[in-house]
């Protein structure tokens, strides 16, 4: 078999995010799709001991919800809503643990709302939460908090959510399963006879037309949020593969880079995109001055900064802020979001890590910027 040079990239993805949404796990509305959930779940943990780090993003609380509480008409009314995710969110995560516990692996919940992203201390936390249990070997099962956002904050659909978690976590690709076999040029449900694409640049504008006809009764994003999410991944450098979750053993396949369901290249390869993506994405609050072993393990053996190699701190910020570290003469060398305010990091400079507790008198980082929030300027 003749592998694509761009589908061969995927072959090599360490870290990845999947996506199920409503209208796969739901079996259309029918309660939890049981054998489907059996599938997928075999299939994640064959990804993870093949040796890749998977977070799963999944959708059905509010559809399992209903059907847990008998409803078969989605209702309107913001509090319902809601409420059915509540009492569904529960089954969503026993379905899960109960499955990957039959192959030997942990499940984490995580229930994530606007500001967890978007607020830079809760971004940090939200991420270094997120790469422990990664590093725990743990499976982490994502969802929007839809019992306590509003109506103007919510993501409502977790296409957009699993795109900003793939950024959260500088992912290699995003695979969202669907109910289709992947991105056709028209809406199949309209048009039967449309054709699937196989292969996009994530920036190619012609997509923007295909993606027009409405979600599911169920699913809540439909084509065009999806694309949307594979554009917002891309800032990060992920590329995305919207598929069939039904297919047999896709998620095997799509790592093995077969032509299944549409992928979505993102423009740049990923260290560029994050860096791009880190520099752009904030704007500068402060500089930390490194000493020349600081300079030397940052730019040469990828390493976090720690605080005995900062000799001053420069201008106001709070935690989760981007600084820049700079060398004895002012060079930018580094620039990354810092795990502690700046009053905070002046009183750390120069200190030994295992001081920092006694210091402020709370358990914090060891690292005052972890190398994974790091990006070091060429
Ligand atoms: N160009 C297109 N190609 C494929 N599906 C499309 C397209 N345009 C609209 N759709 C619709 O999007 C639906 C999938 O979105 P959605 O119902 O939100 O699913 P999910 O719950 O998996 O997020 C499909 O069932 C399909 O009818
Ligand atoms: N957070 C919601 C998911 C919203 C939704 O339906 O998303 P999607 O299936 O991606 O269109 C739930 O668990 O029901």
């Amino acid at each position: 078999m003749i592998l694509s040079e761009s589908r061969r990239r995927l072959t090599a993805c360490k870290r990845v995010v999947v996506k199920i949404g409503s209208a796969l796990l739901t079996n259309d509305g029918r309660g939890l799709n049981a054998e489907g959930l059996d599938a997928w779940v075999a299939q994640l943990a064959a990804l993870r001991a093949a040796g890749r780090e998977v977070v799963l993003v999944s959708s059905g609380a509010v559809a399992e919800g209903m059907t847990r509480l008998g409803w078969r008409e989605r209702p309107d009314d913001l509090h319902k809503l809601q409420a059915a995710a509540a009492v569904g969110q529960m089954g969503l995560v026993q379905a899960y643990e109960a499955r990957f516990r039959l192959h030997g692996l942990q499940t984490a919940q995580i229930l994530l709302g606007h500001d967890d992203i978007s607020a830079r201390d809760r971004y940090l936390n939200a991420r270094s939460t997120l790469l422990t249990l990664l590093d725990l070997g743990v499976v982490p099962i994502v969802n929007e908090n839809d019992t306590v956002v509003t109506d103007e904050i919510r993501f409502g659909d977790n296409d957009t959510l699993a795109a900003l978690v793939a950024n959260l976590i500088d992912a290699d690709a995003l695979v969202i399963l669907t109910d289709q076999r992947g991105l056709f040029e028209e809406d199949p449900r309209a048009n039967p006879a449309a054709k699937l694409i196989s292969e996009a640049s994530v920036e190619d504008r012609a997509l923007d037309v295909m993606v027009g006809g409405a979600a599911g009764s169920l699913g809540r994003g439909g084509m065009l949020t999806k694309l949307r999410a594979a554009r917002l991944a891309s800032r990060s450098g992920a590329n995305t593969v919207i598929v069939g979750g039904r297919e047999d053993r896709v998620l095997d396949r799509v790592f093995a880079a077969e032509d299944v369901g549409t992928l979505l290249l993102s423009k740049e390869p990923p260290i560029t995109a994050r860096k791009k993506w880190l520099a752009g994405q904030l704007r500068l609050r402060g500089s930390v001055v490194i000493d020349e072993g600081a300079v030397r393990v940052l730019t040469q053996q990828g390493r976090s900064l720690l605080p005995v190699g900062v000799v001053a701190v420069e201008g106001q910020f709070s935690r989760g802020d981007l600084v820049r570290c700079v060398d004895a003469h002012g060079c930018e060398v580094a620039r990354g979001l810092i795990n502690y305010c700046a009053d905070d990091a002046r009183r750390l400079q120069g200190v030994p890590s295992h001081k920092i507790t006694e210091l402020l008198g709370f358990a914090g980082e060891h690292e005052l910027i972890h190398r994974d929030n790091l990006v070091v300027v060429a």
